[in-house]
């Protein structure tokens, strides 16, 4: 059953939280989540692109400043984007871009922006794992005068970090989206400190530690500016 269908998603906001985060748990079932590994793990070995600490499908076509060549989803994808879409997280679009992340226990991500190719929305279904998902503040975000003089390392510039649990379903937007990097450390353990700001949301004690195993993200988002292939090849 979908916790979060039939229900507003303001009670998921994470208050604990610069705007907007919202994190909700269980938006999946595990019969759904066994099904979606499934998927992910029998697409053709050519989908999967290795890069350092994780690897990655791309799906729904390759976004670029001139637009996107839109490749069409397939229907285990399409599905889940328009369930997601149909919460109102795109301003009325369906989600039409999907980003597989795998991260075998201990790999991660760095820091990153999503950049300006997206609608400023990203929401993630986790898979088979938890993860600690990490936030900093962009380099040299300081005020004038604030600054002193110390170098700007990772680890003053982050800030704080959500607990995404598997089957969980988490909505970035706005200054979560558009100001702050996210990343996730390469590591095979989580130790659960005050700064994990959905504690309770994700049904976890700060103190606990939990053993991460491989986790499959599902990344989806909507790229607003797309090419059709038959004007772009000039067909009639
Ligand atoms: O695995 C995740 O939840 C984050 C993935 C991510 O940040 C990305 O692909 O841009
Ligand atoms: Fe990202």
């Amino acid at each position: 059953p979908c916790m979060s269908c039939n229900r507003d998603l303001k009670q998921f906001i994470v208050d604990d939280a610069p705007p907007t985060v919202r994190y909700v748990p269980d938006f999946i079932s595990e019969d759904e989540e066994a099904y979606l590994l499934q998927q992910v793990y029998k697409s053709p070995k050519t989908k999967w692109t290795q890069l350092s600490g994780r690897r990655l499908q791309n799906w729904g076509g390759l976004p670029h400043p001139k637009g996107m060549l839109a490749e069409k989803l397939p229907d285990w994808l399409q599905a889940y984007c328009e369930k997601i879409s149909s919460l109102g997280a795109f301003s009325g679009k369906t989600a039409n871009h999907v980003l597989v992340n795998e991260y075998k226990q201990g790999e991660g991500i760095m820091p990153h922006e999503d950049g300006p190719l997206y609608h400023p929305t990203v929401t993630t279904i986790s898979l088979g794992s938890h993860t600690l998902l990490d936030f900093y503040a962009p380099i040299s975000s300081l005020e004038d005068g604030e600054d002193d003089g110390a170098p700007q390392t990772e680890e003053n510039r982050f800030l704080l970090s959500l607990l995404v649990k598997p089957r969980s379903l988490l909505i970035l937007q706005d200054e979560m989206y558009q100001r702050l990097l996210h990343g996730i450390r390469p590591r095979s353990q989580d130790t659960l400190t005050d700064k994990v700001v959905n504690l309770s949301a994700a049904g976890a004690l700060q103190g606990e530690t939990l053993t991460r195993g491989t986790r499959v993200s599902l990344t989806i988002r909507h790229v607003p500016k797309v090419i059709k292939t038959k004007l772009l090849l000039g067909r009639k």
